[in-house]
């Protein structure tokens, strides 16, 4: 197969979406089954990559991917399901990266839980999208700023505080690349599932069209009691008996 074939093959698999910086490079859909519960669902996964120049020549950015060393770098993805594009309804979840929680199954957090909970919530419902942000770990801290707040941790500080000690901002997590990436894929109104008011805020910022909002609670453990109440307390998160607007 020559460069040109390879290049046209995927052209068609490519959208470009401009932004203020620069551009996103969307890829897909890929089909992907995915072992829910023991169910296998259909999903429809697409990846994007953040890029400075913004070209339409698709075949030039692929060939400059091999001089970057991609793995090196964070890229999001997001799964959708159903007819995301045109179902009256769908549920949305913007997922933060949690590498020990998502990957590790840690019960420090409620990450790994709420990952595998709107999957399902999403498949239930019959269309909505999941986006997982791989630049947002430790609210946008990083896995080695993560893994020095939970020291301080260990030693009595909470949450935001062992950010903020350690001279992070508490929350530094950015939604737009997300937002103009779900703008390309649906118009239509979302249902957001979230406890945290900042996600819709950026959603409503961004001018989307936010219907209502699922909370989403649970595997509360000893391990975890500490960081959910700080959550409430002190982050501004939607309590469990908030009520879901949708
Ligand atoms: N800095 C820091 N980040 C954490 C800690 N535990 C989990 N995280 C990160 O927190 C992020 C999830 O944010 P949360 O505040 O738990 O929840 P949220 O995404 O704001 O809100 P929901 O949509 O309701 O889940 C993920 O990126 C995790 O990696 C921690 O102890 N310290």
């Amino acid at each position: 197969m020559t460069n040109e074939q390879v290049t046209s093959i995927l052209e068609g698999k490519i959208q470009l979406i401009e932004t203020a910086e620069g551009a996103l490079y969307l890829v897909g859909p890929i089909k992907l089954p995915v072992n829910l519960k023991g169910r296998t669902v259909h999903f429809h996964w697409y990846c994007w990559l953040d890029c400075k120049e913004a070209t339409d020549d698709f075949g030039r950015i692929i060939e400059k991917l091999i001089s970057i060393n991609l793995a090196e770098f964070q890229q999001s993805s997001v799964l959708a399901y159903g007819d995301f594009a045109e179902a009256d309804e769908a549920l949305i979840r913007m997922h933060s990266i949690c590498h020990t929680g998502d990957i590790f199954g840690s019960k420090r957090c409620d990450c790994g839980f709420q990952l595998k909970q709107s999957m399902q919530m999403i498949a239930d419902h019959g269309a909505g999208a999941l986006f997982y942000l791989a630049n947002h770990e430790g609210r946008g801290i990083g896995l080695f700023g993560k893994a020095l707040a939970y020291i301080l941790q260990e030693n009595g500080y909470d949450t935001v505080d062992a950010n903020l000690r350690l001279g992070f901002a508490d929350d530094s997590r950015d939604y737009r690349d997300a937002i103009a990436v779900l703008r390309q894929l649906r118009t239509k109104p979302v249902t957001l599932i979230t406890n945290n008011p900042k996600k819709l805020e950026a959603l409503e910022r961004a001018g989307m069209n936010v219907a209502g909002r699922r909370s989403l609670w649970g595997d509360q453990s000893e391990y975890n009691k500490k960081y959910l109440q700080t959550k409430i307390g002190r982050s501004g998160h939607l309590g469990e008996s908030s009520c879901n607007n949708d």
